[in-house]
């Protein structure tokens, strides 16, 4: 195992910068995770890690070895950079026993002595799948496949684990199983790991940091609750699940939506003169629904609107209230609105309120607002302790 550097790394598929100068390290045993929406680069960074792309600009290194300096004009093979992959797709072997897919790395790299002191009977065993060993991939359901593709991919102990949205393809309890082993087997192994998704969930419960991608970039690279509590862009905000947006606009008697209800920002209020247009974000757990003759704590915001759509969903219900054309989302306790809500037409008025902790701020830029200070620490190198 030991320390990843990407520096300035460049990618181009003719005229398209798909990768954009990006600098991430790895630290050891690490797992670090590339998470974004479809198209903004993630896979196509992780091909650059495995050598499966060639970047036309900037450094590689694992340890202190180069693997790839696009100047240098040096690019290490795939199978001599010491990584282990693991596909969405599982791209298992389909005419090699589970036994020979598992070896198969091994092989390659000519282990002979990992071989012959059964590394793929314990690899088998790390996943759960010794007693599948002489069966073929077509004799395996999905979740079994991918766990032998795990086992393939750490059988050789390697430098660097590679993940592709490897949970994607499976039905919600199975990815929710594979995701567990996966960060067990971290927990035990301490493997470095690069793992690719467009999942917050994902990225929250397996991530010791998370590298948030915009179009090639690296918007915010830090621990996942430094990102859940602190995003420094409105795009991260939004991404991990901060779904309600409200315009807000500077008046003299405070920050007001376009319906004229005053929303307190507390801490996170801008500086006079700073700016007089701002986003504020809200989780829809952050948000509470009342009646209008409903008493709201002291302290609170309180945004007066109408009902849209209200959807049972057992202890809740997921409600979608409209503030004069701004549309926000959140979960009604059933105990608590099980009464009224589901006899609510659309259009009936009501009352959301929230708490200014809740609130994460954003400049007509995007970026985080917090009182005196715009908050940007993209911190793409070093560890999260560092
Ligand atoms: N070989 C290629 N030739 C040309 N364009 C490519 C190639 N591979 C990827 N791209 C383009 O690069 C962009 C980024 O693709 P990439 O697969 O890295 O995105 P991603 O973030 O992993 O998306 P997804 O989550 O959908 O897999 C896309 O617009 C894609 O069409």
């Amino acid at each position: 195992m030991s320390r990843i550097r990407v520096t300035n790394l460049t990618k181009r598929f003719g005229s398209s910068t798909i990768v954009d100068d990006l600098e991430l390290t790895i630290e050891e045993g690490e797992f670090v995770v590339l998470l974004g929406p479809s198209g903004c680069g993630k896979t196509t960074t992780l091909r650059c890690l495995a050598g499966l792309e060639t970047p036309e600009g900037g450094t590689i290194s694992f340890a202190d070895k180069v693997v790839h300096d696009a100047e240098r004009r040096v690019s290490v093979p795939t199978h001599k950079r010491n990584i282990g992959m693991i596909f969405q797709s599982y791209a298992l072997w389909p005419h090699m026993t589970v036994r020979d897919n598992i070896a198969y790395p091994l092989k390659v790299r000519r282990q002979k002595d990992a071989l012959r002191t059964g590394a793929v009977e314990k690899a088998a065993g790390m996943v759960d799948c010794e007693q599948l060993l002489d069966r073929y991939p077509s004799q395996l359901s999905g979740g079994q496949q991918q766990r032998v593709a795990v086992a393939r991919g750490l059988v050789s102990e390697p430098d660097l684990v590679l993940f592709d949205e490897p949970l994607s393809n499976l039905d919600a309890r199975l990815r929710d199983q594979v995701r567990t082993q996966i960060h067990q087997l971290h927990q035990r192994l301490g493997f470095s790991a690069v793992f690719v998704t467009h999942d917050q969930s994902e990225a929250f419960a397996l991530g010791d940091r998370l590298a948030i991608m915009k179009s090639g970039r690296l918007e915010q690279v830090d621990t996942p609750q430094q990102v859940f509590d602190e995003p420094s862009s409105d795009y991260v905000a939004q991404f991990i699940g901060m779904a309600n947006r409200l315009d807000l606009t500077r008046h003299q008697d405070g920050w007001k939506a376009s319906n004229g209800d005053v929303v307190h920002l507390g801490d996170r209020t801008p500086e006079r003169g700073s700016t007089d247009t701002v986003v504020a974000r809200l989780r829809r757990d952050d948000l509470r629904l009342h009646r209008p003759d409903d008493r709201v704590a002291p302290g609170t915001t309180v945004l007066h609107g109408t009902l849209v759509t209200t959807e049972f969903g057992g202890r809740h219900h997921d409600v979608l209230v409209d503030v004069d054309g701004q549309k926000l989302t959140l979960q009604a306790d059933t105990r608590e609105h099980g009464g009224w809500l589901p006899k609510a037409e659309g259009g009936h008025p009501v009352v959301v309120s929230f708490r200014s902790s809740d609130v994460r701020v954003f400049d007509a830029e995007g970026r985080a607002v917090r009182g005196a200070s715009v908050v940007t620490p993209i911190r793409a190198t070093g560890s999260a302790t560092s």
